[in-house]
C-alpha cells in the first residue's frame, strides 16, 4: 500500500490542457473520488498515474519512489475500466489468475490466491464459468479481482461502474466499498457521478479544465464550496449575487442581505422555506412562484427572481400552504448559516 503524490503535473494536446498544473495527494489505504465534467482531465490524470500518458511536466510519485522512468507493467497498480475486457475464451479463474502467470507466480501458489481473491468478490462458486455465463455485476466482480489479485500498491477504477443499470450499480458500490476495506489499498476513482463520489470516497477531488478546483472529504466540500463552480457541480445551487455595502450584500431588486461579506452567496435547494405571509427574517426575498412539482415525498417549486430561476425542495406536505399552480409573489427565506459564501465573486 502507497500514497500517490502528483506535483504540479501538466499534459497538453496541441492547445488543449488536459492536465494543468495539479498539485495532489492520494492518501495510503483510502478511497479518492476523481470528479469533474466531461473533458476536465480525471481520465489523463489517472492515465498519467498509470504510466500510459507521459506528462509534458510534473512529477509522480508512488509511496516515496519516482515513477517517471517506470514502465507500466512495473508500476505496480491494479486497473479496472469502463469498459473491462475478460477474455471470452477463459474460465473466470482463468481470467484471474492470467496476471499471476504473467509474474511466473508458481501453480499451487497461484491457485490459492486466485480461490482467496474470488472468494473475497463473493465468485467463490462460478471459477469454472467463461464470462459469458455471467451477469454484468458478477463481470464487474471478475474484473475487481483480477485488479487485485497481484496485491497492487494502487487500485485505478476509471468509471467502472457505469455500463451497470441503476440497481446494480448501487449494488456493487457498496461491493466496492467493502472490497477496498478489506484489501485496505489506496484507491483513486473516476466518475462523472457526483452521487456515486459522495457515497463512496474519503476524499474527493474537482477537475475543471486540467486544474484541481477542490478537494477534501466529500462533506466538507458539500457544506463550504467556495466557488460558483463547485457549488453547482456538487449538488445543486441557487446562486445570489450583489453588491457588498457595509451592512451587508444588496441584491438587484434592492434586498439587504445583513451580515454577508461576499458579492456571492450559494443557497442549497433544500434550505429554502417558501410562504405566503412575510417571514420573520431578513435573510428573504420576493420571487415568482412558477411552477410546484410533485414527486412522491419530496416537492420541487421552481421560482422566477430577477429573470433568475431558483429551486426549491422540500417534503411535500411543507409545501402544504403554498399555492397549487404557478404566477404569484411569495417569500423565500432561509437561516442565516445555510448561505454558502463564494470566494469567487459568483462567476465560475
Ligand atoms: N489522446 C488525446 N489526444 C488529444 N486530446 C486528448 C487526448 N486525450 C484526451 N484529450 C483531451 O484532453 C482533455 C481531457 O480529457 P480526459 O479524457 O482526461 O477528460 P475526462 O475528464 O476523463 O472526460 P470524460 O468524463 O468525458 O471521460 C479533453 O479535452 C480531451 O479531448
Amino acid at each position: 500500500m502507497s500514497e500517490v503524490r502528483v506535483e504540479g503535473l501538466s499534459k497538453f494536446y496541441g492547445p488543449t490542457k488536459a492536465l494543468d498544473d495539479v498539485t495532489l495527494t492520494f492518501p495510503d489505504g483510502g478511497f479518492f473520488g476523481l470528479l469533474g465534467p466531461s473533458g476536465s482531465g480525471k481520465t489523463t490524470l489517472l492515465r498519467a498515474i498509470a504510466g500510459f500518458v507521459q506528462p509534458d511536466r510534473g512529477r509522480i510519485f508512488i509511496g516515496d519512489q519516482p515513477v517517471e522512468g517506470t514502465a507500466v507493467e512495473d508500476r505496480n497498480i491494479g486497473m479496472v475500466f469502463q469498459n473491462y475486457a475478460l477474455f471470452p475464451n477463459m474460465t473466470v479463474a482463468e481470467n484471474v489468475a492470467f496476471g499471476l502467470e504473467v509474474r511466473r507466480i508458481p501453480g499451487p501458489d497461484r491457485a490459492k490466491r486466485v480461490a482467496e481473491v474470488l472468494d473475497l468478490v463473493q465468485l467463490g462458486p462460478l471459477g469454472a464459468r467463461k464470462p459469458s455465463e455471467l451477469s454484468g455485476g458478477q463481470r464487474q466482480r471478475v474484473a475487481m479481482a483480477r485488479a487485485i489479485v497481484t496485491r497492487p500498491r494502487v487500485l485505478l477504477l476509471d468509471e467502472p461502474l457505469s455500463a451497470l443499470d441503476r440497481a446494480l450499480r448501487v449494488e456493487m458500490q457498496i461491493e466496492l466499498k467493502r472490497i477496498q476495506r478489506e484489501v485496505g489499498i489506496t484507491t483513486i476513482f473516476v466518475t462523472h457521478d457526483q452521487e456515486e463520489a459522495l457515497t463512496l470516497s474519503d476524499q474527493i477531488g474537482i477537475l475543471k479544465d486540467g486544474r484541481l478546483v477542490r478537494h477534501g472529504p466529500p462533506r466538507a466540500v458539500y457544506d463550504d464550496p467556495q466557488d460558483a463552480f463547485t457549488a453547482r457541480f456538487l449538488g445543486e445551487a441557487n446562486i445570489l449575487t450583489g453588491t457588498v455595502e457595509p451592512n451587508g450584500l444588496r441584491l438587484a431588486d434592492g434586498t439587504l442581505l445583513p451580515g454577508v461579506t461576499t458579492a456571492s452567496i450559494a443557497l442549497r435547494p433544500e434550505v429554502l422555506t417558501a410562504s405566503v405571509e412575510a417571514p420573520q427574517t431578513r435573510h428573504r426575498l420576493q420571487a415568482r412562484l412558477v411552477q410546484r412539482i410533485f414527486s412522491g415525498a419530496m416537492g420541487t417549486c421552481i421560482f422566477d427572481w430577477q429573470g433568475q430561476t431558483l429551486k426549491l425542495t422540500a417534503p411535500d406536505r411543507a409545501l402544504g400552504g403554498l399555492p397549487e399552480t404557478g404566477g404569484p409573489m411569495v417569500w423565500l427565506s432561509w437561516p442565516e448559516t445555510a448561505a454558502l459564501a463564494l470566494r469567487d465573486g459568483g462567476s465560475s
